[in-house]
């Protein structure tokens, strides 16, 4: 089984109960539109939707072909967020599930030295997909999506945070930490300083294994 199938297995989600709603947190601090008020549960039927920027005429669209995984909160300075998110949210598709279907002339690269090579609308500055092109990355094969700019219902639900600490080179106050973790823990999204726990273990057993150290 490949870093892909093994990691990402097979486009699955996880449709356990939902996490408890949660009131609106009490400082006002947005962690991100989509949980803010409680993280809503995936369908496991679920087959995918169409992302839309946010131009008001001419949109681009991209269509994903299949459900998404690893859903999460991202708090790096690189990912896009929604007017007034101190987040993004973001989840990985198989890149063979990922076309851009209309307008596609508006995308423009954001970084051409980036990991994740990010395609964003030049009209309206949404983020549309983020794409891993290094043959030797852990998630190549896999796109980074933001399931929010979909109308669909269904997509795989936030499961934690990433890139916390990160927030404060957007210009979160240092002293303002304390509150954000304990309000995306009260969200159920564990907050992690970089990715979670299973996905660290993952990329370093797939660099481990082409060094050797591992067989
Ligand atoms: N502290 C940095 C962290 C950036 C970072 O490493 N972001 C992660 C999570 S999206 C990543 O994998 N970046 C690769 C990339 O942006 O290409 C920031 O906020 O800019
Ligand atoms: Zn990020």
């Amino acid at each position: 089984m490949g870093l892909f199938s093994s990691l990402f297995g097979g486009g699955s989600t996880k449709t356990e109960p939902s996490k408890p709603a949660a009131p609106e947190a009490p400082t006002g601090t947005s962690i991100h539109p989509a949980v803010d008020h409680g993280v809503k549960p995936g369908s496991s039927a679920f087959a995918g939707g169409t992302l839309r920027c946010h131009c008001k005429s001419e949109p681009v669209e991209v269509a994903v072909g299949g459900q998404t995984a690893h859903n999460h909160v991202c708090g790096c300075t690189k990912c896009w967020k929604p007017a007034g998110a101190t987040f993004s949210q973001v989840a990985v598709v198989g890149s063979d599930k990922v076309s851009v279907v209309r307008n596609g002339e508006k995308l423009d690269r954001v970084d051409p030295y980036a990991t994740i090579q990010r395609y964003a609308c030049k009209g309206c500055g949404v983020h549309m997909f983020g794409r891993i092109e290094n043959t030797e990355h852990p998630f190549y094969g896999l796109d980074f999506v933001h399931t929010e700019l979909s109308d669909e219902d269904g997509w795989s639900p936030a499961e934690f945070a990433a890139f916390v600490s990160s927030i404060i080179e957007s210009g979160v106050r240092p002293e303002k930490m304390d509150g954000i973790r304990a309000r995306l823990t009260e969200l159920g999204l564990e907050p992690y300083d970089c990715l979670s726990p299973p996905l660290m273990d993952a990329i370093s057993t797939h660099v481990a294994k082409r060094s050797g150290a591992l067989s």
